[in-house]
């Protein structure tokens, strides 16, 4: 089998793409984020408080025939910008561009915190990490990806995410129109349960390639590329009036600047992301100063290859084993 959806910017400065996915019977649609840097899948439901639903589509299991209470199980998750969600667990018939599994645990919210509620056009996340990182417990529930993978045709999915523009994700195949020439894999260290790779080395704009190991991980549910201090601080050099701003909380600089392109390598294969993209968007909507798609690490802990690396590249997330990704140039 296999599956093929979109990947839908939420808003116009690609901060987070949702892909349109069913729940139980008859069908409900929401459009879910499907994030490789986590592995709950969760949604906006009917228990869910109404003080934080703003827009969301909801799932309501009562009005699935196929639902089913995980019993005595609960979630709680924390991501990254500090954002989170908790609550109980269905299982549920849940496809995703016509790639169907039965029993799914889905997994319902009975809180969200406000910067979930504020995302009208997001109503919940489908975790594409490994399973090893599912928050449910007492028994953690695998991923839709691990669930599918007996029946795709190839233990693969990929992600064509597109700058302003309507992508894809495909599961069980290598869209070979989506890219040109060979894709270029590299090893994936699964534990802790991230997409984590190498890096093989950056060029800021036209300058010489930097051969030097970047680990990190590929995660299409972060917006922004965050690399070590030194290699940003390198890049915003060459940009008049750039500086890290403590106020904004990272790099900003005149939206008229010129910004160089940024290059990242993946084995012998190199990739480059066009200025645009890391010009990302104004501190506020009249403002002359733009902040960074760029940005440091040091405060992660991680480097975490987000969206505005991955939207250079057509990316194949493989489950082989051992795991491994790969860059296709587009
Ligand atoms: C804005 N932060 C919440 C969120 N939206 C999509 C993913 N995440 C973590």
């Amino acid at each position: 089998d296999t599956g093929s959806a979109a990947a839908v910017p939420i808003n116009e400065v690609d901060i987070a793409y949702v892909t349109p996915v069913t729940v139980g019977t008859p069908p409900q649609t929401l459009m879910l984020d499907l994030d490789t840097g986590s592995s709950d899948l969760w949604v906006f439901s009917s228990l869910t408080p109404s003080s934080q639903v703003r827009g969301q589509e909801i799932y309501s299991p009562a009005k699935s025939s196929t639902s089913k209470l995980l019993s005595g199980h609960t979630w709680s998750i924390r991501y990254g910008d500090g954002s989170g969600s908790r609550g109980t667990v269905y299982t549920d018939n849940f496809t995703i561009g016509g790639l169907e599994v039965e029993s799914q645990a889905v997994q319902t919210a009975q809180e969200v915190s406000s910067s979930f509620t504020q995302e009208q056009s997001l109503d919940g996340l489908v975790g594409l990490g490994f399973s090893t990182l599912n928050t449910v417990r007492p028994s953690s529930q695998l991923t839709f990806f691990d669930n599918a993978r007996p029946k795709l045709d190839e233990e693969v999915f990929t992600a064509d995410l597109k700058y302003h523009a309507t992508g894809s994700y495909d599961f069980g195949f290598i869209d070979r129109a989506k890219y040109t020439g060979n894709i270029t894999y590299t090893p994936v260290q699964q534990s802790p349960g991230y997409w984590t790779h190498s890096l093989s080395g950056y060029a800021v704009g036209s300058g010489a390639f930097q051969s030097t190991q970047i680990q990190g991980i590929s995660d299409t549910g972060t917006t922004l590329l965050y690399l070590p201090t030194a290699i940003v601080t390198a890049y915003y050099r060459q940009v008049q009036g750039a500086q890290n701003s403590q106020y904004y909380g990272g790099y900003v600089f005149p939206c008229s600047s010129t910004l160089p392109t940024f290059t990242f390598g993946i084995e012998g294969a190199r990739f480059t992301i066009p200025a645009s993209y890391i010009n990302y968007t104004r501190i506020s909507p009249t403002s002359s100063t733009c902040y960074g798609g760029l940005q440091s690490s040091s405060g992660l802990g991680i480097n975490i290859f987000g969206d505005v690396a991955l939207k250079a590249a057509f990316v194949v997330f493989s489950g082989t084993n051992p795991p491994r990704i790969g860059f296709g140039t587009k």
